[in-house]
Order: C-alpha cells, then structure tokens, then sequence
C-alpha cells in the first residue's frame, strides 16, 4: 500500500492500517506519542511493525536449562507484551542444579551482534546479564553510547544462584568504571551488591540502605538491592534508591531453595515496563507486584522460579488487553448512572454500548443502588461489550465484582478499599484508578501501585451528593505534584472541556464524564460530540 507524504493525521491513520498493531499501541501513536511526520513516514515505509513495539534488547548468557538467562529474559519480557532481541555473551552448559561449563563469546562477536540489531531496530532497553569478560563490558559500553540507547537496566550477574562463578573479578573495574555510569538502574542481590562495594558485610536492611546509597555513588541513576538472602527475617525486603528517597519494598518470603533465573526474570521484567514507559519506581513495584497475590508468590527476590515464569505467562495470556494500561485511555472516561439511564429508559448495556459507539475510550460502572448479584448480572454483560471494542471496562468501588466479572479494573476513593491492598486481591494485570483531592492524596496513590488519578470536583456537580468542589486551581495542583496520569472529573461537559484540557499538564490526560453524557437523550451523539471537541484539543495542542 503506497503511502505519500501527508498531513499527520491521515499518515498515522493511513500506517495503522498498515500493521496489525496491538490497539493500545496503535492510539498511542496516533494521538499521545506522535513521531515526527519524518519518522511516522520512515517506519510506515520502511521498518517493520517492530518499529512500534516496546523492544527490550538483553545481552546475557544462554541458559540450557531455560531457567536463567538469556531464556528467561525473553519469556518474562514476552509475558509483558515486549518484544526482545538478544546479544549472546556466553554459552553456558546449565540445568536447575548447577553451571557444568561455560562457553565465552569473543568479544569482537559480541560487538558484531550488537551492531546487527542496533543498526536496524529502535531499541529501547538495553539489560545486560551475564558479561563474561572485561573486552565483552568495554565493547558493550561503548556501543551503547555510539548508539545513544536510551535506558539501560544492569543486572551484575557474577555467580550463579548455584554458586558457579559467571563474570570473574577481573571483570569487576569493568563494572565499576564503564558500566555503572551508564545504567538507568542497577539490581544486585546481596552478594552482588557486596562485590561491587569491595566484598563489605551486608547483613541487615540498613547495610542495603547504604550499599543502595554508594553503588549510587559509582554512577548508578537507581539501585534497587535484592534482599531475598538477607538472614533472620521473616519477610523478603529489598531496597529502591533513586538518589534521594529510599523505599523498602517487602513481602513475605517463601522458603523455598528454587531461586534459580529469578533476578533475571526481575530486571527483565523492570527492563520491559521501562520500554513502555513506565516510570522507575512503579516498574520496579509492577514487576514485584504479579507475584503478591497469590500464596506461592510473594514480593521480594525469593521466588520458586520456574513457577513465577509460568505465573507470569499465564498474567499476562489471560489478562490479555486488560494487563497494560495505557494513560491514553483516559482521554473521554464514561462514568455510568443507572438513575440516569432509568430516566431515559434505557438498559445499562445499552448506554454502555452508546457511550462506546460515540467514542468514549474508557467505561466505568458505577453502581450506587444495585444488590451484589445483579451488579455482577450487569458487569458481565458490559464487560462482553467493552471487551468486544477493545475499550477497558473499570468497576466502581467493588473489587470482588471486578474480580467476579473480569473488568480491567477498579475505581476506588479514598474511603473504599486501599489501593495498596486493592493491588495485592487485584494483581499487576488490573487497572487501579483512585479519586485524589490533594498532592498528598496523589502521592500516596503513587506510593501504592495506582494506575491514575480521578481528580475533582473540578466544577460543582449535582451527580454526586456534598462532593466538594476543588476548581480549576485543585486540579492544577494535583497534577503538578501527580507522578500518575490524571483524568478530571465533576460537571464537565462540552461547554466547559476546553477550560480543562487547557491546563498546562502534561499528565492531565483526559475527563470522565457522567451527566453530560448519560442525562441526555443520546448518548452516542453527546459523547462523540464531546469527544470530536477533544480530539481536536489533543490535535492542536501537538
Ligand atoms: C474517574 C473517577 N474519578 C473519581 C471518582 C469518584 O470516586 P469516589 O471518590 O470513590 O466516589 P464514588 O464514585 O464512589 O461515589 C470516580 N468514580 N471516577
Ligand atoms: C463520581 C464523581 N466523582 C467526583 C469527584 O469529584 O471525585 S465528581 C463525580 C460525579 C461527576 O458527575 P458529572 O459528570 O455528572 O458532574
Ligand atoms: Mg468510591
């Protein structure tokens, strides 16, 4: 299919056609992330749809075993949805028990390996394992900054979870003086950690506190240290550094000897929520949080690994569409009423379906009155409609009936179920939205693992009984101080969208609507003409 030089719409409108994207990648290059016409046009004509895709390029050893690896790194980055291409540094003869032999790849290979996918592929990531020798890290580093690849993820594999030595000392100066300053973050358990830091004792979360501190000092942009060997506690704690804030992150520990591939698996899985754009710290928490939930997994390092390689895969084969959020979702978020669709006699599938028709990119049931069986009556059927447009369907206050129904996700407030818990009885793979009034609120919806930030009432809404009113100013500040994406809520409406959306703030991503688009006669028509006035704001604003 040829494609000529055009206006921006009709080029990305034009390349969607062209690759058989995953949805959310394709809205978000249309409207969110949009290329330069240049490159729009270059990838539409030349690349191939790996041009699109979050690409995760690991250079680490290969695992015979598949449990470590090389191996691991492309099954956790595919059980996230990211593509990943490999740079073999070794070859290793291996199995769950232990390293019988280790087969190092010269490093002009390595070099010509990396040259291969680099002059070809826009790679996002690059996460480096196993680096056998000091040549193998001096080539690695400097291709990565003749290539200028934007983030690297560091996982300083020295010896094996069996205790086969992987990456000798002398590769430990390469480490130090090359490779640390380049990483965007840098994962060593406890005998790493003590490696890089001169063979010091680690014994309790606060020599990790300060090991996290001076491996930052050697250049590492975050540190996060894997507690999973640290004696004499009960749960599983490890330790995120980001140069100013330490956060601990805990969990119960499970006992169990089967940790082979796990910190593998873990920058792996950092390393391709980073290829989707997902902040530092909440990658790190998504990439611990699949494994909380659930009784033989927990948060920290010790997992039983095979086991979370196949946990993961199944999270993210069942989930499907539903595991990755995209802020770009937010843009027009309906917010059901059933006394509204009473008055106008209409069914809630029947609104939902409208809403959908007319252009609405996110749904939420809200159901105020409903007993539990028919909520759940209800969910289900609209979440066979969302699904079948691809549209993400959240559930309003009730974890169990998102869990029952399988929606996307929730929206909780401040007065219903904790995110932070919500997380763990919801997983990684749900959407999580919470209503914030204050910086402090959407601070600590950050802290916990939400998706996004509900914000308002932005102006006086009749919808919701004694809802303060925060203004325009409120919104601002929330989102200033917000490290989520933030979609606006309360009386807005046609008349008053652009007031919104005009807020200088990157991460205001959208408005959630309720009466202004199931209190009226139509919905389809009210919601596409509401959302015609948005895409034109997103439109002009770029
Ligand atoms: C997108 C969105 N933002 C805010 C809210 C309000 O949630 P909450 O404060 O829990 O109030 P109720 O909706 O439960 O009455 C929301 N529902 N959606
Ligand atoms: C459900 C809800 N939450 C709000 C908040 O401020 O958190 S305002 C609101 C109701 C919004 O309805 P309408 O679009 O009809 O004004
Ligand atoms: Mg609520």
């Amino acid at each position: 299919m040829p494609i000529a030089p055009c206006g921006h719409k009709t080029l990305l409108v034009r390349s969607r056609v062209l690759f058989d994207r995953p949805k959310r990648y394709q809205v978000r290059a249309r409207l969110f992330s949009p290329m330069s016409e240049e490159s729009a046009y270059a990838a539409a004509t030349q690349g191939s749809a790996l041009q699109w895709l979050p690409h995760v390029l690991t250079v680490a050893g290969s695992d015979s075993g598949a449990g470590a690896g090389i191996q691991a790194d492309i099954k956790a980055c595919a059980a996230a949805g990211v593509y990943c291409s490999s740079v073999i540094t070794a070859v290793t003869a291996q199995n769950t028990v232990g390293v019988q032999g280790v087969y190092s790849i010269a490093e002009e290979f390595v070099a010509e390996q990396l040259r291969s996918v680099l002059s070809d592929m826009k790679v996002d990531v690059i996460k480096t394992g196993m680096l056998p020798s000091p040549g193998v890290i001096a080539v690695l580093c400097q291709i990565i900054k003749e290539f200028q690849v934007g983030t690297v993820v560091v996982d300083p594999v020295m010896v094996s979870t069996s205790g086969d030595i992987l990456s000798g000392p002398s590769t430990l100066t390469g480490f130090l003086e090359q490779l640390l300053p380049l990483a965007d973050i840098v994962t060593p358990n406890l005998k790493e950690a003590s490696a890089l830091l001169g063979g010091i004792f680690l014994d309790t979360v606060g020599d990790m506190r300060s090991a996290a501190k001076s491996i930052h000092d050697l250049g590492a942009r975050n540190v996060l240290v894997k507690g999973g060997d640290l004696r004499g506690s009960s749960d599983a704690i490890d330790i995120f550094f980001d140069g100013e804030q330490f956060h601990e992150l805990s969990g119960p520990r499970i006992m169990t000897r089967n940790t082979h591939g796990t910190g593998c698996t873990l920058a792996s899985y950092i390393a391709a929520e980073l290829a989707k754009g997902t902040p530092m710290l909440l990658a790190v928490q998504v990439s611990l949080h699949p494994f909380c939930f659930c009784a033989c997994f927990t948060a920290g390092i010790l997992y039983a690994t095979l086991a979370k390689q196949l946990f993961i895969m199944i999270v993210g084969l069942i989930s499907g569409p539903n595991s990755r959020f995209s802020a770009d979702s937010l843009l027009l978020y309906a917010v059901t009423d059933s006394r509204m669709n009473r008055k106008w006699s209409r069914s809630m599938a029947e609104a939902v379906k409208a809403s959908i028709e007319g252009g609405a990119t996110i749904v939420q049931l809200r159901e105020k009155e409903a007993e539990t069986g028919k909520f759940i009556d209800i969910a289900v059927k609209c979440v066979a409609i969302c699904r079948s447009y691809g549209v993400p369907l959240l559930i309003n206050d009730r974890i169990d009936v998102a869990l029952a129904c399988d929606a996307d996700g929730v929206h909780v407030g401040q007065s219903d179920m904790p995110v932070i818990f919500a997380r763990k009885i919801l997983g990684a793979g749900k959407i999580i939205g919470v209503s914030c009034k204050t910086p402090a609120q959407a601070e600590k919806a950050w802290a916990d693992g939400a998706d996004y930030i509900g914000c308002g009432g932005v102006f006086p809404t009749t919808t919701k009984k004694n809802n303060p009113t925060i203004g325009l100013d409120g919104l601002k500040a929330v989102c200033l101080s917000s490290k989520l994406p933030v979609v606006a809520i309360g009386g807005i409406g046609a008349e008053n969208a652009q007031s919104v959306m005009e807020l200088s703030a990157p991460n205001l991503k959208g408005v959630a609507v309720v009466s202004a688009l199931f209190d009226q006669e139509s919905v389809a028509a009210e919601t596409d003409r509401l959302k015609s006035l948005l895409m034109d704001m997103v439109m002009t604003d770029r």
